[in-house]
């Protein structure tokens, strides 16, 4: 977790992310879902028994940055969490988005985590 953070503080956001190259299949990645819009695939180092996140396949790199017009696309990634939640968290899951540095941001292309499979804590910290 620490050293995950530590890169959220160094991570700039200006060059490509890793996710570019999950996108382009460069990368193998456990893909779950993806269409024309998205891509799902479980995180690399869980949080929890269920632990996956849904990206954009047109970079967008913080929630901060999205567009006014990113609003369908944004509505769709959301649409999809809930979706692949419902069946792989039956008994409730979380939504995360981490923005920024102080979010513990470390990979600026935008995504949603989607955790579950056990009871989640709160607050977050
Ligand atoms: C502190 C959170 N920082 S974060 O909110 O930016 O989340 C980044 C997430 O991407 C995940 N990740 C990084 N590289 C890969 C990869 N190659 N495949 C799948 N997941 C990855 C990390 O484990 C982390 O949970």
């Amino acid at each position: 977790y620490s050293d995950e953070v530590k890169r959220a503080q160094s991570a700039d956001s200006s060059t490509g992310t890793i996710f570019d190259k999950i996108i382009s299949k460069e990368l193998k990645a456990d893909i779950i879902y993806e269409d024309d819009l998205c891509l799902a695939f479980n995180d690399i180092a869980p949080q929890a028994p269920v632990h996956f996140l849904v990206i954009p396949k047109r970079k967008i790199t913080t929630l901060q940055d999205s567009e006014t017009n990113d609003k369908e696309l944004l509505g769709h990634l959301m649409l999809v969490a809930r979706s692949l939640g419902a069946a792989r968290a039956p008994q409730g899951w979380r939504l995360v988005v981490n923005n920024g540095v102080h979010g513990a941001q470390s990979v600026y292309h935008l995504h949603l985590h989607v955790l579950g499979g056990r009871q989640l804590k709160w607050p977050p910290g």
